[in-house]
This record gives C-alpha cells, sequence and structure tokens, in this order.
C-alpha cells in the first residue's frame, strides 16, 4: 500500500456548457521520503493536479487514497482537515500575507496546532533558523528578496508538519544560486520523510529528485526513479492539528485593522460621530427631564394631591377642573363646598397618608394704610405649596399672611417692599353663609413674609381663615383638600382612585390635580424629542453602516489571495467568515470607545458651561445609554460585515489563489 495513491483522476473545465477535458485519467502511486517533480507542456494540467492531491479543488472524478484511505472530496469539512494536517504549500508567487510579519506569517500555519502559544513561537522561530531567515523575523514580506520570501513560505509550508508538500514551481520566480538553496531546502524534507511534489519546467529542479514524473496531454507518459526514496526517520516529531481557534482569528483581524490603522480609523471617525450623537441625544435628554422635574419639585409638593369636588359628576380632566373651580368659586361657592362625609371617603382612599383641609377664595382687597390692592386667589396654607417659595420672612402663622412680592410692591414702593413685613394689613372679601346669602370677611392679618417667583402665593394659614370666616357668620366648610400620598410612586394611582369615587347615584365625587401628572405631560414631550433627535443620530449611524459594508468589501476584494492562502492551510469557512466579522466588530467597539471618549469630553464642556445658568447638569448619559451605545455599535458592525464575510468565506480557495 502506497502513501498516497491517485487512481483515474479526470478533470474537465467547463466553458459554456462545453468542457475542456485537462486531466484524462491519472494513475499515481507516491511514498513518504519521496522528491517527486511533475514535468509536462505549459498548460498541461500540472498545477490542476497538483490542486486535487492538496485538498483545494474538490471537482474531479477518480479517487485520491492516503494511506489506504480513500480522501471524499465531496465533504468540505474532510478536505480542510486533511489540508490542515497533511499537506503544506509552496507557490512559484511565494503567496505570503503582506500584512502579517515574517513570523506572524509562519504562525498563521501554527494556529492550527494542538502546540502551546509559546510551543508555537519556538517552532516558527526555529524554523526561520532552519531557512536563514531568524534575524528578518519582525520584517513585513515587502521588505524581502525573492529568494528570502520563498524561504519563509518553505517554513510556512513546514510549519504544521505536514506529510506531503506540494511545490508549485517554487524556483520559477529565482535566480540560480536561491534556486540551488530552495533545491537543497527540499531534498532535506524528502529526507526528514516527507513526500514532497514538486511542480517544474526546469530540469535542473527535475534532477535534482529522487523521481520525475511527465505529464503530456492530460495523461502520464513518464515515470522514471533517479534514486531510491529516502528512508523514514527513526523516531518521527508529530505535531498534531487542530481546528483553527476563534482566539486566532482575533488577533489576525486586530493586526490587520492595526496594520490599515489610517484607513479605518476614519470609517471609525465616522461612525463614532454617529454613536456619539446618540449617546449625546439620549443624556440631554435624561438632563432636560432632570431639570424639569428638579424645578416643579422645588415649587410644589410632587406627593401632593389638589382635591375639588366636581360639581358635574362626570369625568374632567385637569383643565376642566380647574375652570370650573374658577367658574364657581365667584358664582356659586357652596356647590365647591366639601362636606364631612367626603371628607371621610378621601381619608379611606388607599394610598392616601394624609388629608388636609384648605379654603381657596377667589377675589380680595387688601389695603394697607391708604393704599389698596385686589388679589385673585387667596389660599390656606397646605402641604402642597413648599416654603422654598417663600424668599423673606416665614410661613404664614396664626393670624399672619404671606403676600407675594409683587403685593408688596403695591402696597408700599417698588424698592422698600420688604419693610411691610411685620405690618397688620387689612383683607376683605365676599363669602355666604349657610343660608347661601353673601357675607362680607373682613380681618386683619400680619405680614408674616413674601412669596416670589413662579409658584408665589398670597397664603394664610388654615385656623387664621377659619377664624375670619367665623367672626363673620360664613360657612366654614372647606372648599379643597391636600391629599398626601404615602409614596411617590403612588401618587398617580391615588389621583386616579381620588377621580374615580363615586357617590351613591352614581356620580364622580372628586376633581384631583397632580404635578406628577404635568411633569408626565411635559416628560412625555421631552422624551419625545429627544427620541427623534437620537432617530436623526440614528440615521448616520446607518450611514456609518454603510461605511462599513462598502470597507469590508473592499477588505474582501483586496484580500481574495489571502483568503485562498488561509483555506490551502486548512482554515475553514466558519474561520474566513469570522475573521472578518470579528475585524468589522473591533471597528464598531473602537468607534463606540471613542464616541464615549469624545461624548464625554462634550459633556464636560456643556454641563460647566451651562451650570453658571442653572445650576444643573443638563447632559446626564447613564450607564444604561452606554451599554446601549456599545451594543448598537456591535450589532450595526456585525450586521454590515454579514454579507461581504459570506462572500468571503463562499469563494473557491484555487480562483482566490489565481487572484492578483
Ligand atoms: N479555472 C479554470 N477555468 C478554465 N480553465 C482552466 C482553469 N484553470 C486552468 N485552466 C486550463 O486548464 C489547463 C491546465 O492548466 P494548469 O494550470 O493545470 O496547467 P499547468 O500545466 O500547470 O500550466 P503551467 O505550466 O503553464 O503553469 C490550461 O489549459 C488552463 O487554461
Amino acid at each position: 500500500m502506497a502513501f498516497l495513491e491517485l487512481h483515474n483522476i479526470k478533470k474537465a473545465y467547463y466553458l459554456d456548457k462545453q468542457a475542456f477535458p485537462v486531466l484524462k485519467g491519472i494513475d499515481l502511486q507516491f511514498e513518504q521520503g519521496e522528491f517527486v517533480s511533475i514535468l509536462g507542456e505549459s498548460g498541461g494540467g500540472k498545477s490542476t493536479l497538483m490542486n486535487i492531491i492538496g485538498g483545494v479543488d474538490r471537482n474531479f472524478s477518480g479517487e485520491v487514497l492516503i494511506k489506504g484511505t480513500p480522501l471524499d472530496h465531496k465533504q468540505e469539512k474532510q478536505l480542510d482537515d486533511y489540508r490542515r494536517s497533511m499537506v503544506g504549500y509552496i507557490y512559484q508567487s511565494y503567496n505570503l500575507i503582506s500584512h502579517l510579519t515574517v513570523l506572524d506569517n509562519v504562525l498563521v500555519a501554527l494556529d492550527m496546532t494542538a502546540l502551546s502559544r509559546e510551543e508555537r513561537r519556538k517552532r516558527a522561530l526555529k524554523l526561520l533558523d532552519q531557512v536563514s531567515l531568524s534575524d528578518q523575523a519582525h520584517k513585513h514580506p515587502n521588505h524581502l528578496s525573492g529568494g528570502q520570501k520563498q524561504r519563509v513560505a518553505i517554513a510556512r509550508a513546514l510549519a504544521s508538519d505536514p506529510q506531503i508538500i506540494i511545490a508549485d514551481e517554487p524556483t520559477g520566480a529565482l535566480d540560480s544560486q536561491n534556486t540551488q538553496e530552495v533545491l537543497t531546502l527540499l531534498d532535506q524534507i524528502a529526507k526528514d520523510g516527507k513526500l514532497v511534489i514538486a511542480v517544474t519546467h526546469s530540469q535542473e529542479v527535475a534532477d535534482h529528485g529522487t523521481r520525475v514524473v511527465h505529464l503530456a496531454d492530460g495523461k502520464i507518459d513518464g515515470d522514471e526513479r533517479l534514486r531510491p526514496a529516502y528512508d523514514l526517520p527513526k523516531d518521527p516529531t508529530v505535531v498534531k492539528s487542530q481546528q483553527l481557534p476563534a482566539m486566532a482569528s482575533y488577533r489576525m483581524s486586530f493586526k490587520h485593522l492595526m496594520y490599515n490603522f489610517w484607513r479605518n480609523s476614519l470609517i471609525m471617525l465616522g461612525t463614532a460621530i454617529g454613536i456619539f450623537a446618540v449617546l449625546l441625544f439620549s443624556g440631554l435628554g435624561n438632563g432636560i427631564n432632570g431639570y424639569i422635574q428638579n424645578q416643579i419639585n422645588s415649587l410644589t409638593n410632587p406627593r401632593s394631591i389638589t382635591v375639588f369636588k366636581n360639581p358635574t359628576g362626570k369625568h374632567l380632566t385637569q383643565d376642566q377642573i380647574q375652570s370650573s373651580l374658577m367658574q364657581n368659586l365667584s358664582a356659586d361657592p357652596q356647590s365647591m363646598m366639601i362636606d364631612s362625609g367626603a371628607l371621610r371617603r378621601l381619608g379611606k382612599v388607599d394610598g392616601v397618608a394624609s388629608v388636609q383641609k384648605g379654603n381657596i377664595i377667589s377675589g380680595y382687597r387688601l389695603s394697607y394704610k391708604k393704599l389698596q390692592q385686589s388679589g385673585t386667589t387667596l389660599t390656606t396654607w397646605n402641604k402642597s405649596v413648599t416654603s422654598s417659595s417663600i424668599k423673606h420672612g416665614h410661613r404664614p402663622g396664626s393670624n399672619e399672611i404671606v403676600l407675594t412680592k409683587q403685593q408688596a410692591s403695591q402696597l408700599t414702593d417698588a424698592k422698600n417692599y420688604r419693610k411691610i413685613i411685620g405690618k397688620p394689613v387689612n383683607i376683605s372679601f365676599k363669602w355666604v353663609n349657610s343660608k347661601g346669602d353673601p357675607v362680607a370677611i373682613n380681618g386683619t392679618v400680619k405680614v408674616a413674609g413674601l412669596s416670589e417667583g413662579a409658584s408665589a402665593q398670597t397664603t394664610v394659614s388654615y385656623g387664621t381663615m377659619q377664624r375670619m370666616l367665623r367672626d363673620s357668620g360664613a360657612v366654614t366648610s372647606p372648599n379643597f383638600v391636600a391629599v398626601s400620598a404615602s409614596s411617590l410612586s403612588d401618587v398617580q394611582k391615588v389621583d386616579n382612585r381620588i377621580n374615580n369615587l363615586k357617590n351613591a347615584k352614581g356620580e364622580r365625587m372628586f376633581g384631583a390635580i397632580t404635578v406628577g401628572s404635568i411633569l408626565k405631560t411635559v416628560n412625555t414631550y421631552v422624551h419625545l424629542a429627544s427620541t427623534i433627535l437620537a432617530a436623526i443620530a440614528g440615521i448616520s449611524l446607518l450611514v456609518s453602516a454603510l461605511m462599513i459594508i462598502v470597507t469590508m468589501y473592499m477588505s474582501v476584494s483586496e484580500r481574495t489571495k489571502e483568503i485562498g492562502i488561509l483555506r490551502a492551510l486548512g482554515e475553514r469557512k466558519k474561520d474566513i467568515r469570522r475573521l472578518f466579522t470579528s475585524e468589522s466588530i473591533f471597528i464598531g467597539l473602537f468607534s463606540a470607545v471613542l464616541a464615549l471618549v469624545i461624548v464625554i469630553v462634550v459633556t464636560v464642556i456643556l454641563n460647566h458651561t451651562l451650570y453658571g445658568m442653572i445650576k444643573y447638569n443638563i447632559v446626564q448619559i447613564t450607564a444604561g445609554n452606554v451599554i446601549f451605545a456599545f451594543a448598537v455599535a456591535v450589532v450595526i458592525s456585525f450586521i454590515a460585515a454579514l454579507l461581504p464575510a459570506r462572500r468571503a468565506a463562499r469563494l473557491n480557495p484555487i480562483d482566490a489563489l489565481a487572484a492578483d
């Protein structure tokens, strides 16, 4: 049983369905330790035969047997294994990978062995030493002479310790001295017990071997033994092969990315701008939401719900509640009064922590010395009012009032409005008695403080109001209630429950107003705006994805030969696919990192600049935003690489190797 046997190998190329037979039934047997030269006229089918022996060509008929076991060339996986473990290729045009160093070119083959990382490195350096190139290990191939390149190719072919070395015109591009050196190396390889098959036109090469096979018109027409085959070594070292680990693909794609760093950095910058915009707009959305929330919370108590009587019995919106209140307060104050039964119902609502009675008066007059002022609403102090609105003085105590800054200015003078604090002012308004007849209320209260800003209100304590009403014989029932929810997250639920409370007739009893729902509306708009902005940024991400697709396609075209080399070395389609997808994901990840750096710088600048004005960090990027941006970057770059990577993986290794 011969080491390698070819039985009736036939191969034809097809052009427009017309067959052009190249190999017309080849039968050959090879042994280990042989150095076989295949001679023949140009176009005679020598390279075609080598591709079949080397396991890169699957479309032929006939049988290839290794140690008596047929090679199933229909099964791609088996051929991948065969190339990886059994075959080393040496080409006329060297076929080194230009973006890898000499050492890395050798290591590419060693990546598919079971050796440890250190052992692989040692073996690569030893092989380079054997071909006298250890001092060139860190150069790139374009800095080597032709002879040196071919010696690197020999070192690479031997790296995984294959049993068959196929050399397709290995000296075709070399001068006589380099030819001699390469032939000596090939002879040494055969001496080490390998089967060397060299395709050549040169008689000099043929004379160097142990056997010459002549091919003419697709058939063997001569097979001459010059010397006996070399004996097999007694204890051959065996390097076990394995499938390419994913890590090796990642390393290689990273090296390629770095080799083309400047070109890639432009694509990364483009992608980073898109991701940056998404991050910034999300951060700005968060910031604006937070800012508004902060502002509203500083004006009122967000846990407080203001409850009025619902005179219609029907569902009312917040705006409708407010306008019906203003109308009824002056036209029919009694219609808004809340009786004790209704108050009890409110206190029992789930999630209500406390119920505080209050009065709101529409239309009143203030007088101080000879000056008078008329106001629209006077409210009793309650939990929905925050002390922060009082800029001077304090909240109203017994027989005290808090005026707005504007009222104080009108009752004194604009410059010295603050001097009214501590002074008594007269207050008068109209209310009703229990019969519904109008009653004039008059009282004197001391100014406790002044409120300013958007939430400025005129307030007296509830006790003060009750006393004034009682003293004049008016009805003392409350006409609003400040309800506190037990927690902030419950406010909306409690608001709904109160709005849905019904009396025996099935009419709704109350209308409730919360700042939370105002906040919710505002935040909905802010969220909408930031989503629209982020979507616009998404368009730039789409452009980035297109850029990555184009770059990857270009990369596949540029690296076609490399793909052929890697496939010939035994890499699977999957490995090629991973090579391109991982490079694209690296681009995505680097872009995301770059975007993060830019957004951090911009955030610091924006927040620093605007803080002086609004006392708030307006851009707030959360960890969730960053994770989302990275996820988007990885997903986009992965999707962008899918088609180019698929194209690369599907390339026919022979066509890929023939690429310029
Ligand atoms: N992919 C292909 N499609 C069609 N015809 C092909 C293809 N590859 C090779 N051929 C044809 O097959 C024949 C054999 O080619 P092959 O390269 O095997 O010859 P060769 O003996 O190695 O030639 P040379 O010594 O010039 O390298 C040639 O006529 C060539 O034109």
